[in-house]
């Protein structure tokens, strides 16, 4: 199962809004089509999204290929500009597009566009072929947060078709699994586009990990009932005080957790950091349409013209997190100065 697959100058997607039903791949030529995707949620995820959008440059590039060093460079910026409006909240787009332009921000004026080119397709190579090596640190770290049997619930789809590769927090279940230390897990079905019942479900099913689905409003019985120990998610955009975006309902989660005394864990990479921002006050939310609340598999399920909020992202407060498990270890508060450390990292 690999959501994002660059090969000949073809990035296929594996086409996210009609899982589980059917196993459809979207073959892109044109950085248009990936723009769409992303719009679409064709291709979703935060680290899938920054993939996508990398080679999606490296296609508009190869359209400009034979033009002045200066129009190249324009044009590529034009088509940059346009795939950061896909989606607002998930960091790593604006990370995974900041990094290929880089790439073009230092060449001389007599630069071959096609080398140009066969660098932008290099770099894009390396972010989807790291984020494989990120899930599996990320996934070592976050197994050791597991030392007995457990079952962990999680919201949302942070897995391998949110990823390049097992993904974040699934990826740390699988492996935790493979250690036997998860019992099962509980996936909230994750209203309104339902990534926790088609995605979630449907990828532990394929591995043999035990997953029981559940709809979003029935977390706080489950906990209340002794049925999970931990609850671990993905994260879109996380502030340097640890603030984290993640998909609309993980806030409520993390809340229940709390007055459950049930461990609340958030895995994600270093590209998920948004070392600009302060808290999550700053995290910009992307709103959806209407339709994905007032309708539910194709059929409409409120009186027509109600007025609808459709944030697609929430922020958990640092002050509700157990822990942050990243490629480079486990953060825990105070998040401040463990996320300025990370930022020196990285540099
Ligand atoms: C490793 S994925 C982490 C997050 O991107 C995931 O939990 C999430 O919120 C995805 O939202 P989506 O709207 O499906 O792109």
């Amino acid at each position: 199962m690999r959501s994002v697959v660059w090969s000949n100058g073809c990035l296929t997607l594996l086409n996210q809004t009609v899982l589980p039903v059917k196993i459809e791949y979207l073959e892109c030529y044109d950085w248009q089509r990936v723009a769409e995707a992303i719009r679409r949620l064709e291709v979703r995820g935060a680290p899938a999204i920054g993939a996508a959008a990398a080679f999606a440059l490296v296609l508009g590039a190869r359209k400009l290929a034979g033009l002045s060093i200066t129009e190249f460079k324009y044009k590529l910026a034009e088509t940059a500009e346009i795939l950061r409006q896909t989606r607002p909240t998930a960091v790593n787009l604006f990370w995974a597009i900041d990094r290929m332009l880089s790439v073009i921000s230092q060449l001389p004026e007599n630069a071959d566009t096609g080398a140009i080119i066969a660098l932008l397709e290099q770099e894009a190579i390396a972010i989807s072929d790291e984020d494989k090596a990120v899930n599996e640190k990320m996934a070592s770290h976050g197994a050791s947060l597991f030392t007995k049997p457990t079952s962990v619930l999680t919201h949302c789809n942070a897995g391998a078709l949110a990823t390049v590769a097992i993904g974040t927090a699934l990826g740390v279940i699988r492996k935790a699994w493979a250690q036997g230390n998860i019992k099962g897990v509980i996936a909230d079905e994750t209203r309104p586009l339902l990534q926790g019942a088609r995605l979630t479900a449907w990828e532990l099913m394929q591995d043999g990990i035990p997953v029981t689905l559940i709809t979003d409003n029935m977390a706080g019985w489950v906990m209340k009932n002794n049925m999970v120990q931990a609850v671990i998610v993905g994260a879109d955009r996380i502030a340097l005080n640890g603030d984290v975006a993640n998909k609309i309902g993980t806030y409520s989660v993390a809340v229940l957790a709390k007055e459950h005394g049930i461990p609340f864990y958030v895995a994600a990479p270093i590209s998920t950091f948004d070392f600009t921002i302060n808290s999550g006050a700053d995290i910009p939310i992307e709103e959806r349409c209407a339709t994905e609340v007032t309708s539910l598999g194709g059929n409409c399920i409120a009186p027509e013209g109600v007025q609808v909020f459709n944030p697609a992202f929430d922020v958990t407060p640092h002050t509700l997190i157990s822990a942050i498990v990243t490629e480079y270890g486990i953060l825990r508060a105070p998040y401040q100065e463990a996320i300025d450390q990370l930022y020196k990292i990285r540099k």
